[in-house]
Order: C-alpha cells, then sequence, then structure tokens
C-alpha cells in the first residue's frame, strides 16, 4: 500500500511538471482522480512511461467509480472495468471502441450531447450532469458525470468518471411521487402517532373534513378513535392492525360544520426495526356519493320509473314474505288487483305522454287512501296491487275498496282537460283463496275481471264458482293481449340432429310465454286461442324477427347451428302480408335466407291447396326452405306431394310415438321416408323419446331426429352451453 501510494504521489509529480503551475493543471489535480488520471493518459501518450502507466491503470481499475475516456467524435477511448460492470459488460476491453450514443438513454442524448460540445468548444472545461446510461441489456441507470477535456494523442479528448447514483436518484424521486400523490389526490390522508394523534393531513383531508392541517394537528384523529369508530375497535380493528398491519371499513365521521358523512377508511400500521408501532397512515374517502348511487340503483331495481310504486317483481318478493311470516302467525292477507277502466281510450286518444300523467296522478290518489304498512305496487299498464297490512276485518275490506274506487272517480285535470275514468277491483284472500302469491293473484285477477263483467266502477271479492274454464279463456285472452307489448314472450329452441352421426343440424324455434302469475306457459295453452283472435299475425311476426336475430348471433358467433326453424300458422300462412314479414324479418336481421326454414302443416296447405302452391313458390323465391309439418296428419295422399315447391317432410309425433311396435305405425314411417326419398326432400322424425325409436328411424333412412331423447327445447342460453360450449353432436 505504502509502495501504491508512493507511486500515485509520483504520476501527481509528473503531471504537474508536465502542465507546470497553470490554473488547468492546477484545477485538475485539485479536482480529483478522474483529472488526474486524464493527466496519466496524457502523459502515456506523450511520454510513455511503463511504470506510469500501469500504476493509473491500477488506480482507475481500483476505482469504485466508472473512469473512461472518450475521443472527440464521442468514441470510448479507455474505460475502467467498473464503467464497464456499470454498462452490464465483463470487462473494459468489451466497451472500448463503443460510441457513447449507444451506451446513454435515447431520452438523455440530448443532455449528453450538450456536455460534450460545453467542453469541446471550450465553453466549459468542466462539467457535473447527471444521466441514464444505457446498459446492455437495455436497463436503464442514473450516473452523475464529472467530466473534464484535456489533450491526448495529438487531439482533444474527455475524460469522464460516473458515480452511480440510480437508487438515490429513485428513492428521491419515488419521494417526490409520494410527496405528489399525497398533495393531489382525492383521497383524504392522515398520518398519526401511534396513539392516533395526528402529525400531518393532505389536502383532500380538508376539502373532506373541512379542518385546516393546524387545527388537526396533534389532536387524536375522530375518524379512527370516535365515537363512529368505537364499535369497530370494539370489533377488533386494533387487532387487526397489530396482526396483519390492515384494517379498512366503513366509519361515521363528522365535519367541522357539524354534519356526519360516511367515511370509507383504510389504515396501515407503520412499524419500526424493532416491529413495534410507530405510526398509523388512514387512507378515507367520503362515500356519501357512491352511497346515495347505491340507494338510488335499488331503488330503481324495486320500483316503476314512472309512478316510484313498487313494480312487479318486488311486489312478488314482497308479497311471498309477507304469506310466509302470514303461515307462522296464524294470519290472514287480503290483496286487491285493481285495473283502471277506460285507461286505453285516454292512451290512444290524447297519447302516451297524457296516459303517464294519468297512471302517477291515479297512483298518487291510490297512495293517498292507504295507510303507511299496506303495499302497494303497479303490476303492469293500469293495472295496480294492493296488499293490505295487517289483517283487517271483513267488514272493512270493502269499504277500503270502495275508498279505492271513489278517489278514482273524482276528475282527472291532466293538460287542461278534464278525464273521467273509474276502477274495477277484485280482491283474494291468503290462506282462503290459494297458499301462494300466484294462485292468490290470479284469483283476484279473476275476481277483478267479474267487477268489470257487472260493470265496471265495481269491486268484487273472489269466489271459489268463478274460476270456471271459460272464464279463465277470457283472462287469457286479456292477458295476451297485453303479453305482446309487455314482452313476456321468449323463444326456446330444440335442436335437430343427423340421423346419421349425430351432428346438430338445426334448431326449431318455440314459443314460450313467460306469463307474471302462472310462469312459463307452453304454446299448447295459448297459440290456439292466439289463432281464433287473429293475435297469431302480430306475434308471429314477432317470433319470425327473434328467430332471425338469434340465428344471426349464432352465426356470428362461429356456431355451427344448420338452419332454423320456425313455425307458421294455417292463419298467418294466410295473412296478406306473410311474405314482406319474412322478408323484413331476414333483411332487419341479416340471417342468410337458406337458413331459414318455415313449418307450414299439411293442415294450412290443404285448407286451400291451389293458393298454397302460388304462395309457397313465392316464399321459395326469398331463398327460405319449407317444411310440412306434422305430416300423416291432414291425409293429404304422398301423391299430391310432387306439386309442392317444399324441402323437408315432419313426420309427425303420433307415428314415431308407435314404432318400432305398431305395425301401422311403422308401415307409414316406412312409406313416408321412402316416398319423400324418392321426392328428394328430406326426412324429419319428431318426438324421438326413446332409443329403439332412434335405431329404427335412421335404419328405415330418416334424415333428421328431434325429440326428448337428444335434447328438450331449451332457452338460447341453454342451447349455447350445452350444444355449442360443450360439443354440438347429440350422443347416439
Ligand atoms: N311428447 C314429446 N313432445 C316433444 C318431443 N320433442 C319435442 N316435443 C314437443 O313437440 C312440439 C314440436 O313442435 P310442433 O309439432 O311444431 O308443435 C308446436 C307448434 O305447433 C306450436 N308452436 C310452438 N311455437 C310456435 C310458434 O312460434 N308459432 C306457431 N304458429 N306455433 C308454434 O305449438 C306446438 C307445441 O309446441 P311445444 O309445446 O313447444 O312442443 C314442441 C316440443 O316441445 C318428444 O320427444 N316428446
Amino acid at each position: 500500500m505504502r509502495a501504491l501510494q508512493r507511486r500515485l504521489s509520483n504520476a501527481f509529480v509528473a503531471i504537474q511538471a508536465r502542465y507546470g503551475r497553470s490554473a488547468r493543471a492546477h484545477n485538475m489535480h485539485a479536482r480529483g482522480p478522474a483529472h488526474a488520471f486524464a493527466g496519466q493518459l496524457h502523459q502515456q501518450v506523450r511520454a510513455p512511461s511503463a511504470d506510469l502507466a500501469r500504476s493509473f491503470r491500477y488506480f482507475a481499475d481500483q476505482s469504485l467509480v466508472g473512469v473512461y475516456m472518450l475521443r472527440s467524435d464521442g468514441a470510448v477511448l479507455h474505460a475502467n472495468d467498473k464503467m464497464a460492470n456499470m454498462l452490464g459488460y465483463d470487462r473494459a476491453a468489451d466497451v472500448i471502441g463503443l460510441h457513447i450514443a449507444s451506451l446513454t438513454a435515447p431520452e438523455d442524448l440530448a443532455l449528453l450531447e450538450e456536455n460534450l460540445q460545453a467542453r469541446l468548444s471550450g465553453a466549459e472545461e468542466h462539467v457535473r450532469y447527471t444521466h441514464r446510461i444505457l446498459s446492455r441489456d437495455g436497463t436503464r441507470r442514473w450516473v452523475e458525470v464529472h467530466g473534464s477535456v484535456c489533450q491526448y494523442d495529438g487531439g482533444t479528448a474527455l475524460v469522464e468518471m460516473a458515480l452511480d447514483v440510480n437508487q438515490k436518484v429513485q428513492s428521491e424521486w419515488q419521494s417526490r411521487l409520494a410527496d405528489r400523490v399525497f398533495e393531489s389526490t382525492s383521497e383524504g390522508i392522515l398520518i398519526t402517532d401511534a396513539e392516533f394523534r395526528i402529525l400531518a393531513v393532505n389536502p383532500a383531508f380538508t376539502r373532506i373534513t373541512g379542518y385546516h392541517p393546524e387545527e388537526a394537528m396533534d389532536k387524536r384523529s375522530r375518524m379512527m378513535t370516535g365515537p363512529g369508530a368505537q364499535a369497530e375497535i370494539n370489533r377488533g380493528m386494533l387487532q387487526r392492525l397489530a396482526s396483519d398491519g390492515h384494517w379498512q371499513g366503513e366509519m361515521k365521521d363528522r365535519r367541522k360544520d357539524g354534519s356526519w358523512y360516511p367515511a370509507w377508511l383504510s389504515i396501515s400500521a407503520i412499524r419500526d426495526n424493532q416491529g413495534g408501532i410507530t405510526n398509523y397512515v388512514g387512507v378515507f374517502t367520503d362515500n356519501t356519493i357512491r352511497k346515495e348511487a347505491e340507494n338510488k340503483l335499488a331503488f330503481l331495481a324495486d320500483h316503476d320509473s314512472l309512478t316510484g310504486l313498487l313494480n312487479r317483481s318486488s311486489l312478488m318478493r314482497i308479497f311471498a314474505q309477507q304469506i310466509e311470516a302470514a303461515q307462522t302467525a296464524g294470519e290472514t292477507l287480503v290483496l286487491f288487483f285493481i285495473d283502471l277502466d277506460r285507461f286505453k281510450t285516454v292512451n290512444d286518444t290524447l297519447g302516451h305522454h297524457a296516459g303517464d300523467q294519468l297512471l302517477v296522478a291515479a297512483a298518487e290518489r291510490l297512495r293517498e287512501q292507504l295507510r303507511p304498512d299496506d303495499v302497494l305496487a303497479r303490476f303492469g299498464g293500469d293495472e295496480f296491487v294492493v296488499i293490505l297490512g295487517g289483517s283487517p276485518p271483513q267488514e272493512m275490506i270493502s269499504a277500503i275498496a270502495q275508498r279505492l274506487i271513489n278517489s278514482i272517480l273524482r276528475p282527472f285535470v291532466i293538460n287542461g282537460h278534464e278525464m273521467f275514468i273509474s276502477a274495477s277491483i277484485g280482491s283474494a284472500a291468503y290462506p282462503e283463496h290459494g297458499e301462494d302469491a300466484i294462485a292468490i293473484l290470479k284469483n283476484a285477477d279473476i275476481a277483478m275481471y267479474h267487477a268489470k263483467e257487472r260493470g265496471k266502477n265495481a269491486f268484487q271479492l273472489f269466489s271459489k264458482e268463478m274460476s270456471n274454464h271459460a272464464l279463465e279463456q277470457m283472462l287469457l285472452e286479456n292477458s295476451l293481449r297485453h303479453a305482446i307489448e309487455r314482452k313476456e314472450f321468449e323463444l326456446y329452441y330444440q335442436p335437430q340432429f343427423s340421423a346419421l352421426d349425430g351432428a346438430i343440424c338445426g334448431a326449431e324455434a318455440l314459443i314460450r310465454w313467460r306469463h307474471p302469475t302462472r310462469g312459463l306457459v307452453a304454446p299448447g295453452m295459448f297459440i290456439t286461442l292466439a289463432e281464433q283472435t287473429g293475435l297469431i299475425v302480430p306475434l308471429g311476426a314477432w317470433v319470425l324477427r327473434e328467430a332471425c336475430r338469434q340465428g344471426k348471433a349464432w352465426l356470428d358467433r362461429g356456431y355451427q347451428f344448420g338452419r332454423i326453424a320456425v313455425n307458421l300458422s294455417p292463419r298467418q300462412f294466410s295473412s296478406d302480408d306473410l311474405l314482406s314479414t319474412i322478408d323484413n324479418a331476414l333483411g332487419q336481421s341479416g340471417l342468410p335466407s337458406a337458413m331459414l326454414e318455415l313449418e307450414i302443416t299439411e293442415g294450412a296447405i290443404m285448407q286451400n291447396p291451389q293458393e298454397a302452391v302460388v304462395l309457397l313458390k313465392r316464399m321459395r323465391q326469398l331463398g327460405v326452405t319449407i317444411s310440412v309439418d306434422d305430416f300423416g296428419t291432414g291425409y293429404s295422399s304422398l301423391a299430391s306431394l310432387k306439386q309442392y315447391p317444399l324441402d323437408t317432410l315432419k313426420i309427425d309425433r303420433s307415428f314415431v310415438k308407435g314404432i318400432p311396435a305398431d305395425a301401422d305405425d311403422v308401415a307409414i314411417t316406412e312409406a313416408i321416408i321412402a316416398v319423400a326419398h324418392k321426392l328428394h326432400l328430406q326426412v324429419v322424425a319428431e318426438g324421438v323419446e326413446s332409443q329403439e325409436q332412434h335405431d329404427f328411424l335412421r335404419a328405415a333412412g330418416c334424415d333428421i331426429v328431434q325429440g326428448y331423447l337428444h335434447s328438450k327445447p331449451l332457452s338460447a342460453g341453454d342451447i349455447e352451453a350445452r350444444w355449442y360450449l360443450g360439443g354440438a353432436q347429440a350422443e347416439i
């Protein structure tokens, strides 16, 4: 070590001798090792002294800072191993010859250039700047560079010493960032000591609580320790902070103006080296707006947006709960089903806006007549439901109903027009008239219908004699009319499979009615009624539109499902606008026409065979395929089939049912398949329920099978889950 010191001091002497006592040499000397190293290199070139060069290389190599020398064009002439390591290289030799720009982060190149130029132009002799070097693997490190200029090998060179300040810069940066966050975040922050005495607060704290830092300082935090927090503390907040170092929850906090607000608070404990808690950091938000929004959302989900009354789904929930409670307590419940008479006329003549205003006003009048513990809901359209609270005595029930009727009888003034309407009310009671919410609602509805039959503006209690079939049909017709506008219909889909390999090759759309009081109603209950009343035409148009929309959605998702089959009823088949309805459904949805199959019953074709030929041809021109449903039931001869433009025959379920045991059914089925194939028609067997039926049909050459054996009709979502996510093959 002593020898090294001697050698270094010799080197300094040698440099001083060379540069004399010039200010520059003095500065270099005075400024430390980089400058001395520069002198050494200079010396090495001008008067090579092996001893001196070795000493300085030793000196540079021992240095804990990076040292390097650049030619005036920026190429690295010399560097020590430390510098090479900082740049991600093993040895100094690896960086010699590289350009300093390639070792500098691109974003700092301008700074580098400025500092090189300052020295090369003579404007500065020494520079000091901080920038990011770019190491071999692309990572950046902050270095503080002390640079000077010297003469080397007959030209100007730059000597630089780089100190690794990466950690320092990053922690400064992080602390600046933390300061920024502390100052600018919208969350209130407070830092306390271990006794929750406030040491610092941020501007958001002041914004939320109204307290300025000087008012809060040194006070115990009320949010963390006050009465609002007491319950939480009892519930183990301190324990959680001690065990997990963190706790969060809602606190009630009081602003400076005395008002309370809900604060969502998150506290973290800070520990010293011994593990003891020294501080707490609390971050909180004012939860008022979120709470309000949550309450509003909850209200909207449960209430009718027009009248603000409970909606149908919350009524059903509340009623079910009340029934349960009444059952336990052995009490009775009374429900009114209220329908406004002549409301439709107002709506049709004065418009929806006036109709809405009338509904709001009527709801208000009903509300005024009831007690706070009575439940009032808008059931839909112009229908309201009341559940009377507190088991009212029999004589009270009609008095309340009459009060409600009278309140509606008073004229309403809407947009300057005086309007007169009335109300019909039906009533049913639990447990006398039904055991569940649906049964009681249905019976109150029946009673209400009787009140209307009696000339409206009346009240009727339900009695068991009222529920006969004819009335049910009337009720059904009534609600069927409303059902389309209330969007109560859904389509289910029954997949069809290739009899040969089990691949899915189609899906028949089958309508379902999600009735408000009866649940999911199958088409057998209402299609005939819809057909008789003509409602089948708008209903059928909706089915077409919806099936095409769903088909296109599946197509867009890349599902391979073959064709979508839609049933056309006889009345639809004979309606004038059938072709335009089909065309519109295809056009609006974008479903390719070849993917739509229309099922027409044999009976519908046979009603008017000549016209059917013309119509079927025109349907075919739209590009859709045509299938004859329930084939075999319409007594048409197989031979007559050839005159119709058809694609598919569906063997009726009644024949499939008898195979393979019933010889007649077997013969008919085989004949249908044989003739259909002769006429180049595909054959679908519907109602396949057993493996024997399937095996027989397959052996007989039937092309497609459809039935409970393979799948029941499913909702669109279930179809996707079952047949597309889990595979589209039938297990045959
Ligand atoms: N027993 C048994 N039945 C099976 C089996 N596989 C399927 N089915 C049922 O058979 C019926 C097949 O439809 P469909 O003959 O066109 O008979 C349909 C059709 O005529 C009519 N329909 C359904 N949806 C519509 C529609 O959107 N428009 C029109 N106009 N009629 C429809 O209502 C009828 C009944 O429909 P759904 O009740 O859905 O009854 C469906 C289906 O659920 C099985 O293996 N065994």
